[in-house]
């Protein structure tokens, strides 16, 4: 469980604020207004910036102090993260040891979360050599044998086209859903929010508002949201 007790979070005149929990095995939509703080909530969650007031919790622990290499936490932004000298298999055999010194049974494990994520055979291949939608599936493959209980996606299909997105969409769906981790996905279209997450954080005006029903809050948005969505 995560947990955002009084968290503020300010810095050269942006502050934001969080007070709220998400359940285990959630998927979570945040969404708002561009510059509004969605990246900057999972930053907080990562650990690539501190609370300046308030904690952040896992399982009632605080992870304040703890580097974002040791939390819980798998992040995955638009870009992959993906190194262009490596190929796919290590690429993915990073998720397991960082020093790639993968034991029989470890290459065993990258083979199976690759054909995991419908990229049987291509281990050998380096990044450069994939489409968009691939390398989104490489870094998925990493994400999973990871392990973390909680993923933190920010845009991270932002450029790929409709059909594909709802691919990847779904896949992560089934993935999370395999796996019992949380996740906290920042989109800027409403319909990933309303494909994969039953609830919603809307963070606008200094505030990530507690998670309310996705349907709901599309079906009836309030003004920050209104404007956002251009209605
Ligand atoms: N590296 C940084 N240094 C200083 N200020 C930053 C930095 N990154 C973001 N900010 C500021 O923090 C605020 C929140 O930005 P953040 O990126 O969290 O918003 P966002 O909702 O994710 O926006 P977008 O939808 O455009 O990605 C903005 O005022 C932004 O200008």
């Amino acid at each position: 469980m995560l947990t955002f007790e009084d968290m503020h979070y300010t810095q050269d005149g942006f502050s934001l604020h969080a007070d709220f929990t998400v359940q285990d095995g959630e998927m979570l939509a945040v969404i708002g207004p561009s510059g509004g703080g969605k990246s900057t909530l999972l930053n907080v969650v990562a650990g690539f910036l501190e609370p300046t007031s308030g904690r952040v919790l896992w399982d009632g622990r605080d992870l304040a102090g703890t580097a974002p290499g040791k939390r819980p936490v798998s992040i995955l932004f638009q870009d992959n993260n993906l190194f262009p000298h490596m190929t796919v298999a290590q690429n993915v055999g990073l998720g397991l040891r960082p020093d790639l010194r993968l034991s029989g049974q470890q290459m065993a494990q990258v083979e199976a979360a690759l054909e995991r994520v419908g990229l049987a055979g291509y281990g050998r291949r380096k990044p450069a050599a994939l489409s968009g939608g691939q390398a989104s599936r490489v870094a998925l493959a990493r994400m999973l044998l990871r392990g973390n209980p909680l993923v933190l996606l920010d845009e991270p299909f932002a450029a790929l086209g409709p059909a594909l997105k709802v691919e990847m969409l779904d896949l992560v769906r089934d993935l999370m859903g395999e796996t019992g981790a949380t996740l906290m996905m920042v989109s800027h279209d409403p319909e990933d929010a309303k494909r994969i997450a039953q609830r919603t954080v809307l963070v606008a005006d200094g505030e990530a508002q507690a998670p309310v029903d996705t349907a709901g809050i599309f079906a009836n948005p309030p003004e920050a949201l209104q404007t956002y969505l251009g209605k």
